[in-house]
């Protein structure tokens, strides 16, 4: 039996994360970590349905709402099975009616929206499946992804018949890293302790925390001011020591030859990456500061536009790190593409998961990508941050500073109904009642 859509609810939920200043960072200083929700009602007979969201940090969740809104009468009345049938042609018919184009074409709000509606159509396809994300990825032959996959604008680096070679080479050997998640997990790291806005004493305390609890590797914030950077720096690296590798995240603050300059200081600390260093569109920006600090590596992605972007970070040797972000580009089938792209490139894939629900997501992909694409875990981490894990019924599961692999059919992604109501923005009662 075909399961149709039948209705599409969006909400606008957002948590004040700002007020403790979870997520703190140079360029954002009071994130409220938001979702702009969705959920796809269904004839299914058991009544399941599909839901998807899409990250922001407050004032800009209403846009992404209306976004999506915009876009549901492509999806709403149509089959899963429809969908199913063609997955590259459902992205194409997403992505390319051509009004809403416009807006983009595939950046920005229009495509944060994308991500909402194709990941939640995902979640369906995956609890119609009754198998988690990652497995239902893992199962499908290399024609199966391939088709899912809009190759417009990246056959000069990517055919799909080089995507089906890719991964028909490691089909063999699938089970075996499925055993190895299962058993052992994916390795994780830390941001939780880095953020701007605390204290020099509440960084000392989350870090011994983070220390004690097995965390290998650890990010902090930098950009606002060199010198509380330098500071911060010397008081993270008395409290983990030398051997502990940690990451330094810029969020886009500095110039090129500041980036450059910055870093040759920072340096002292032996930070293993520095993140978005200047501007995400400024791709030979990247590649500056790339040649200029390296060993240091450079990591970006959670602002990269699209595959198409991506392509380019790659070619120019602009990146060393890609950081897939599973709601800035529009969904599953966008991001087949940069794992793809990725492993040609031989660049390991760290995805961005500073924000709610992307830890949720992300684990699906990079688990799915060490299956079934890179088979690989040098080198490779997947992001955790420790906040509002408790909204989802399916939170993330990190044992040992790694991640679990998810069991529950779907993508995660679901809240629980309290929490969406009760964070509802403006009427719901954590926010009726605040003068914004
Ligand atoms: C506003 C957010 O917390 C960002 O600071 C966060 O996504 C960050 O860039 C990260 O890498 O996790
Ligand atoms: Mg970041």
């Amino acid at each position: 039996m075909p399961v149709t859509i039948t209705e599409i609810e969006v909400k606008d939920i957002r948590f004040p994360t700002s007020n403790y200043l979870h997520g703190s960072d140079s360029m954002n200083p009071d994130p409220d970590y938001s979702a702009a929700y969705v959920i796809l009602k269904t004839d299914h007979p058991d009544g399941l349905e599909g839901h998807g969201l899409t990250f922001t940090i407050g004032r800009g969740n209403q846009l992404c709402v209306e976004a999506i809104h915009a876009l549901s009468y492509l999806v709403k009345g149509k089959s899963l099975e429809s969908f199913t049938a063609d997955m590259a042609g459902f992205w194409r018919m997403i992505t390319g009616d051509s009004q809403l184009r416009w807006l983009g074409p595939e950046k920005g709000v229009i495509h944060l929206a994308t991500g909402a509606l194709v990941n939640a159509v995902w979640d369906l396809y995956a609890k119609v499946e009754d198998k988690p994300l990652w497995k239902l990825l893992t199962d499908m032959s290399p024609e199966e992804l391939v088709s899912c996959i809009d190759f417009t604008y990246i056959t000069d680096v990517l055919t799909p018949r080089e995507a089906i070679e890719m991964l028909e080479k490691r089909e063999a050997t699938k089970a075996d890293r499925v055993e190895q998640l299962l058993q052992h997990g994916y390795p994780a790291y830390t941001t939780s302790a880095g953020w701007l806005g605390y204290s020099d004493d509440e960084i000392r305390r989350l870090c011994r925390e983070a220390v004690d609890a097995g965390w290998q590797h650890l990010k902090m914030k930098v950009g606002a001011d060199i010198e509380d950077d330098m500071k911060r720096a010397q008081i993270i690296r008395q409290e983990i020591g030398d051997d502990l590798k940690l990451m330094m995240d810029a969020n886009q603050k500095w110039e090129v030859h500041e980036a450059i300059e910055n870093m040759k200081r920072l340096a002292t600390f032996n930070p293993w990456w520095i993140e978005e260093p200047t501007s995400p569109d400024d791709i030979l920006g990247h590649a500056a500061v790339a040649k200029a600090i390296a060993p240091i590596k450079v990591a970006t992605g959670e602002h990269c536009q699209n595959r198409v972007v991506f392509k380019q970070l790659l070619q120019a040797g602009a990146v060393d790190v890609c950081q897939i972000d599973s709601c800035r580009v529009g969904g599953v089938n966008e991001i087949l593409a940069i794992l793809l792209m990725a492993a040609k490139f031989d660049i390991p894939v760290c995805p961005h998961a500073g924000g709610v629900g992307l830890c949720e997501y992300v684990q699906h992909l990079s688990m799915f990508d060490y299956i079934a694409i890179s088979a690989d875990m040098n080198g490779r981490l997947i992001e955790y941050v420790d906040h509002l894990h408790e909204h989802f019924t399916d939170p993330v599961r990190i044992k040992n500073g790694k991640y679990m692999p998810p069991q529950q059919p779907g993508y995660s992604i679901t809240m629980k109904t309290d929490s969406l109501n009760d964070y509802s923005f403006p009427l719901g009662k954590v926010w009726k009642n605040d003068n914004f």
